[in-house]
């Protein structure tokens, strides 16, 4: 426990906090929807902004508790850190994976969101330690270049979360696979962390099956560069119609 209480933080972070755990709740069930996850395998968290200290030290997240099935996950079940990884609010134990999804939240301070599942083909890929490459348009469009690989770390403590932080800070990709782990991902809030845990595991599957043909084509750099601008920038709904968007 951090000694302060969610009643310590502004009625509005309170209010946000509400509405984020309902959001971080559904999105649970994204992850047996896509094929992500086996079991309680996995875990989705989004920041809560402190607007009183605007250099988002004071920031909140929310995450799921430790070990509980996604059928049962609600959004009172949901726990609620502090940005050193200590319990705020919350009756349950939270994830194993707090500490790494706290220094993400530390360190990266435009990340919203952060997901982590061990999908069979991305973590293949994470087992081989290898990189997934850029040999799909789709990888363009999301991942902007290959997949990276993070180096392996112990759970439980900031192990994992440094190794996220310099893999991913200044790259392009959403994603990192962790060495002999599996995948973890960042987004603008959850959702988006979310789509990007699905996207990795639908690239790491499609190269892999490629690979079993022959050798994949890599994509030229301009090209690369031109998809993943269009896809950032243009593609889908732009923001006056956003609504419906996936
Ligand atoms: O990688 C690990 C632990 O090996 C975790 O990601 C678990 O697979 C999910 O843990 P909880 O979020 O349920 O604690």
């Amino acid at each position: 426990m951090s000694g302060t209480t969610l009643t310590d933080y502004a009625p509005e972070v309170q209010e946000e906090v509400a509405r984020v755990r309902a959001v971080v709740s559904d999105l649970h069930a994204e992850l047996p929807r896509w094929g992500l996850v086996v079991w309680t395998a996995g875990n989705v968290s989004q920041r809560v902004p402190n607007p009183a200290v605007p250099d988002g030290s004071a920031d909140l997240f929310v995450i799921k508790p430790s070990g509980v099935s996604y059928d049962a996950l609600t959004p009172a079940d949901m726990v609620v850190c502090d940005l050193d990884g200590a319990l705020v609010d919350g009756t349950r134990a939270p994830s194993s994976d707090t500490a790494a999804h706290a220094y993400v939240y530390r360190h990266l301070p435009e990340v919203g969101g952060v997901v982590h599942t061990h999908s069979t083909y991305a973590t293949a890929w994470a087992a081989r330690g290898e990189e997934i490459p850029c040999v799909l348009t789709m990888m363009a469009d999301e991942f902007g270049g290959p997949v990276p690989v993070g180096p392996f770390a112990i759970i439980g403590d900031d192990s994992i979360g440094r190794g996220i932080v310099e893999t991913l800070r200044g790259h392009r990709s959403p994603a990192v696979l962790m060495r002999n782990h599996g995948p973890f991902t960042i987004g603008k809030d959850a959702r988006a962390a979310v789509k990007a845990a699905a996207m990795v595991e639908e690239v790491a599957r499609t190269v892999h099956v490629s690979r079993q043909l022959g050798e994949p084509v890599p994509i030229e750099q301009q090209h690369i560069d031109s998809l993943y601008d269009r896809y950032q920038n243009v593609y889908g709904q732009q923001p006056a119609t956003t609504e419906g968007q996936a």
